[in-house]
């Protein structure tokens, strides 16, 4: 009997076809699971056939409605596996098989495809261009470079024409996928050794037929990453009618290096620019994680509650098992902490805001007739003294104050210790606590003996760059220390709190486990430029508070419309723009719920909510966490943003007074170092705003544009 395999290009169209068709689809492939390859030739219905004049001798077609047809690849090495490759209008289907040619890549064994006719069109033109370029992109690297890396005589001849980066991306749709991914690793000044461990070695898949050969049936099963191969009827049926997410089939091999590692010897970290998929790969290490130990128990951790809840939801689309599902945890490090202070100590613990703590502080800054604002006190709590869980005077005495600009002198410490103790007396007389406070007691009650039972096998932890260090220690006693221990996702550019740690001091030490994941699945190229543009080359802390971290080789494989820029004379005319935005996307077809407004501040996202419904088009808070399927545009604050995506992303009032939002960022005068850390904190939340978009961002602003837009420095 035949046996079937999906492309990942057949995905990219099956979603977006209509329902009867992809009934056609359906019906169409259960022929190959019912039929012998005899029968398949003979039947009627599925006019198997070959594509004329086609450049790949195993192109054929297949009937799938009067309009549709399939394009299939046949197998030509006896093992009777048929790759799906696409679903394409009948007109269009015979020009688009007889382009095509699949093709073994020489370095990592997997199955590519190019668009063989433009690359023969195009690299003759590219040459005569090339001919009097003053440099040439590749030039830095011999043939015999190339070759180990993947590359044929084809692209080779290509890649020596091509004298520039958007060159190569704009030729890159119809180059083989490995070469071109080889070729933009070297673009991006990653040498040939790199290229090679990264690009080539990482497809290694480690336990099937690597070397056996170029025959179909062996580069389908080493193309993991692009082809998906079907093994029994059930799972047929199962993948073409549950709602098709890509990751959860097709990971990159980066991703799948990571997610599927056998074990790590202690903590391991991931980073990545937004959209390169660290919450996938997180939920995909959840899944190796208890498959691998039948009975153990896995902490999955977020930021927010809304983010844990579509953790949830995910887990249980890629799981699908019931017995998996109830071994983990899924939750933010608060309401973990918050739980484990209840359950071990009996009481349960009632939590101020942020806004009631800064209130309280205010209270003791007048109280005691402090010189310092109430916002230096609540950094030098947080800081100092949470951070380093310091319990005692003496220790706050002796505490070493690294990170903290302003220098203070020994009589200046011990004012503020007895502010802290005002602090810490007053919230104990009111019954109440702080969420950092819970998180402490929570990580001593976790550290004594009789906790084992409350701790777990693995934990894993996604949006890790904002977590404080009271939080990390939550985490690191709520797993024993050992191999697999920590599975820790974030990006050091979205940090948008004020936290910095130093993990190795917390007993969370990564080198040699640390992976970076590269190509960003969400947004298009343009809106990923332009919003990487927003933060101007400022060099970012690493995760893990030990050197910088860099978005070099970051990029996009999608292309759309660049993001539109939008000054407005006053707000009014802004938000009647805003509502013409919405209104075109939706003529595009684009859903309400797919479409985000967002703003620094709650009085203009009121404003854009009350102007949206008098034009009745629905609207709805994030914050109240609406299901994704009710209907109506999302607003938003940006920091309400994280960890979100959605088609359309409008980001409203974007002005020099709301972002940088002076009022709320330290003056240079009082302390160079916290200024420059909060300005690099409203730089990344604009940056999380704008890289939540996947097709379409608009920028708009009223008065002077925010000095972080790209582009629009001073504009009105
Ligand atoms: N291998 C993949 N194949 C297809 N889609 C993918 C893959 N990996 C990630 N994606 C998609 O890319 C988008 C971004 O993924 P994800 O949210 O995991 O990224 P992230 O790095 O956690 O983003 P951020 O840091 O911005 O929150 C999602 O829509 C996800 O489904």
């Amino acid at each position: 009997m035949p046996a079937l395999a999906f492309a990942n290009s057949f995905w990219e169209t099956y979603d977006l076809l209509e329902k009867q068709v992809k009934a056609g689809v359906r019906k169409a492939m259960a022929k190959f699971q019912q039929l012998t390859i005899a029968e398949l030739y003979a039947d009627k219905g599925l006019h198997l056939e070959s594509v004329d004049n086609a450049r790949d001798s195993r192109m054929r077609t297949i009937r799938v409605t009067d309009f549709w047809r399939g394009v299939v690849l046949a197998p030509d090495d006896g093992s009777g596996i048929f790759l799906l490759v696409n679903v394409v209008p009948h007109d269009d289907a015979y020009e688009w098989a007889a382009k095509r040619v699949y093709t073994v890549n020489t370095a990592t064994r997997a199955l590519e495809v190019r668009n063989v006719v433009a690359i023969e069109q195009l690299t003759p033109s590219l040459e005569q261009v090339a001919a009097n370029a003053p440099t040439l992109l590749f030039a830095a690297y011999s043939d015999t470079v190339l070759r180990d890396l993947g590359l044929d005589d084809q692209v080779l001849r290509a890649a020596r024409a091509i004298a520039d980066k958007p060159q190569l991306e704009a030729f890159g749709g119809v180059l083989p996928e490995d070469q071109f991914e080889v070729l933009q690793f070297l673009a991006e000044s990653f040498t040939p050794e790199e290229v090679y461990r990264d690009v080539v070695t990482a497809r290694k898949p480690a336990d099937v037929a690597f070397d056996s050969g170029d025959s179909l049936a062996a580069a389908i099963v080493n193309t993991a990453s692009r082809i998906t191969l079907v093994t029994g009827p059930d799972e047929l049926a199962d993948i073409l009618d549950k709602p098709f997410a890509a990751w959860r089939v097709f990971l990159h091999p980066s991703q799948r290096r990571v997610a599927y590692r056998t074990s790590f010897n202690g903590p391991a970290q991931v980073t990545g620019g937004p959209g390169t998929g660290k919450t996938v790969v997180a939920l995909h290490r959840v899944k190796h994680l208890l498959t691998r130990k039948p009975r153990s128990r896995v902490l999955l951790t977020t930021f927010t509650n809304a983010l844990a809840r579509t953790l949830r939801e995910n887990l249980a689309l890629l799981l699908d098992d019931d017995d998996q599902l109830a071994r983990v945890q899924v939750t933010t490090v608060d309401a973990f902490a918050n739980r484990i202070v209840r359950d071990l100590t009996g009481l349960p613990s009632a939590p101020i805001g942020d806004a009631e703590e800064r209130q309280l502080w205010r209270r003791v800054g007048r109280m005691l007739g402090l010189p310092w604002t109430e916002q230096f006190l609540v950094q030098e709590f947080r800081q100092v003294v949470l951070a380093q869980n310091i319990r005692d005077k003496d220790e706050y005495l002796r505490a070493d104050r690294r990170g903290r600009g302003m220098p203070l002198r020994p009589w200046q410490r011990e004012q503020l210790w007895a502010a802290m103790e005002t602090f810490t007396t007053e919230l104990a007389g009111s019954g109440r606590t702080t969420h950092l406070r819970i998180c402490s007691q929570a990580a001593d009650l976790l550290g004594r003996p009789n906790a084992g039972a409350h701790q777990f096998d693995h934990v894993v932890v996604d949006e890790a760059q904002d977590l404080h260090p009271a939080q990390w220690r939550v985490l690191r006693a709520a797993v024993p220390d050992g191999p697999d221990d920590l599975f820790i996702t974030g990006d050091p550019h979205q940090r948008i709190y004020d936290s910095r740690v130093s993990l190795r001091t917390l007993g969370i030490s990564v080198p040699g486990r640390s992976a970076r994941l590269r190509v960003n699945y969400r947004s298009t190229a343009e809106i990923l430029g332009w919003s990487v543009g927003v933060l101007d080359g400022t060099p970012v802390e690493g995760l893990g508070g030990e050197g910088s971290d860099s978005l070099v080789g970051y990029r996009s494989l999608l292309h759309g419309k660049r993001p539109r820029m939008a000054g407005h004379a006053n707000e009014t005319l802004e938000i009647a723009a805003l509502v013409e935005t919405v209104r075109e996307w939706l003529r595009q077809g684009v859903p309400l719920n797919e479409i985000a407004v967002c703003t620094r501040f709650n009085v203009l996202l009121d404003k854009v909510h009350a102007r949206l419904r008098a034009e009745d088009i629905a609207a709805v808070w994030v914050k109240d966490h609406p299901r994704s399927d009710v209907g109506g545009v999302r607003l938003a604050t940006m920091h309400a943003m994280k960890g979100l995506e959605f088609r359309c992303v409008a980001v409203v009032g974007a002005t020099a007074r709301a972002i940088p939002f002076l009022a709320g960022v330290t003056p240079v005068e009082v302390d160079r170092q916290q200024y420059e850390n909060d300005m690099l904190k409203e730089r990344c939340l604009l940056f999380v705003a704008c890289t939540r978009a996947r097709d379409a961002l608009a920028v708009s602003w009223s008065g002077t544009a925010s000095p972080f837009l790209p582009g629009t420095a001073g504009r009105y």
